[in-house]
């Protein structure tokens, strides 16, 4: 069942089909009746940060459209400027270590569902796409960006030790000499580098055509029997989902307990103090 802050829209029909929600709608599904694929935007001004909600919803909104039998998923956003600008930092600065469990097991299984997804998946990047807004990008199997913007996994320069699944779905699209400097460095790519090292497969001129190009990569699909296809992605990733996989409590003591670290907090004080200086210039 489709949880709150998720509506669902048929396109062909031009007509809600379901809401839960009568409060902001974090995320909005629209299927498309020709091709069956569904178009997944998330939707949470003024940046699409992940909090708690927003990324419940993201996980519920995919496995609403795998329970629906769309045949694919595209990943976008509401707004033209970011794709994603990752996690939100609020919710690792202070947290209260009961959100902050649920926060990071919503985090893994977001991922898990994404990275694992049954249906074939694509993002139209139609704006930057930063630390986790890049990590659900690449955990998809297409990537077409727009040009001028920016992604990457910056996570070393605010002082956070990337987690091994992140790492994983940096090396599920890039080769490990890239990965290994991109993620030391905190190497965030304009379109064209993200093209040049085929972080990205395509670059668009507009989203209609990201998302046009989305649907040709997912409509490759159309010869192959779902289910084998399906098996056969599982059984290709799921090397690098391993660690979530196995032992998803190990990865969370160990994400909480670096969170909760004066280390981390004390950087993440200064980033998140420099990212609103920017704003009262
Ligand atoms: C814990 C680590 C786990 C694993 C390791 C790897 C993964 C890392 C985890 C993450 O994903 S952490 C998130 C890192 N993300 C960022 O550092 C992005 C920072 N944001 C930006 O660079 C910019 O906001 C932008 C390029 C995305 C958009 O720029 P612009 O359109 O100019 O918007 P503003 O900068 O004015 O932002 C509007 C508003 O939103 C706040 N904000 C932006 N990003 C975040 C965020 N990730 N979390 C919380 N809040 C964010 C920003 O401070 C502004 O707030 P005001 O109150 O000043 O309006």
């Amino acid at each position: 069942m489709l949880r709150s802050q998720t509506k669902l829209f048929a396109l062909g029909k031009r007509q809600l089909c379901r809401s839960m929600s009568k409060s902001c709608d974090l995320t909005l599904v629209e299927v498309d009746d020709k091709t069956g694929i569904a178009t997944l935007t998330m939707n949470k001004p003024p940046v699409n940060s992940c909090n708690l909600e927003m990324m419940r919803a993201l996980k519920d909104s995919m496995k609403q459209i795998e329970g629906n039998k769309s045949r694919g998923i595209i990943l976008t956003s509401s707004n033209n400027k970011v794709f994603s600008s990752g996690l939100d930092l609020n919710e690792l600065r202070n947290p209260e270590q009961e959100r902050l469990v649920a926060f990071w097991k919503e985090l893994q299984e977001m991922w898990l569902t994404l990275y694992l997804s049954n249906l074939p998946t694509a993002a139209a990047i139609n704006g930057h796409a930063l630390a986790v807004g890049c990590v659900m990008a690449s955990a998809c199997e297409y990537r077409v960006m727009l040009p001028g913007f920016t992604i990457g996994i910056h996570a070393t320069k605010f002082g956070y030790v990337v987690p091994p699944f992140i790492v994983n779905s940096y090396l599920s699209v890039l080769p490990r000499p890239v990965v290994e400097r991109a993620l030391l460095q905190g190497k965030i790519f304009s379109t064209d580098e993200a093209q040049q090292i085929n972080l990205i497969d395509e670059v668009a001129n507009s989203k209609e055509e990201a998302l046009s190009k989305c649907a040709s990569f997912i409509g490759s699909f159309a010869e192959a029997n779902p289910v084998a296809r399906a098996l056969t992605k599982r059984q290709l990733r799921a090397e690098f989902a391993r660690t979530l996989l196995d032992e998803p409590e190990a990865e969370l003591k160990e994400s909480l307990e670096y969170i909760t670290s004066p280390l981390f907090q004390d950087s993440l004080d200064a980033y998140l103090a420099k990212l609103k200086s920017k704003n009262k210039k």
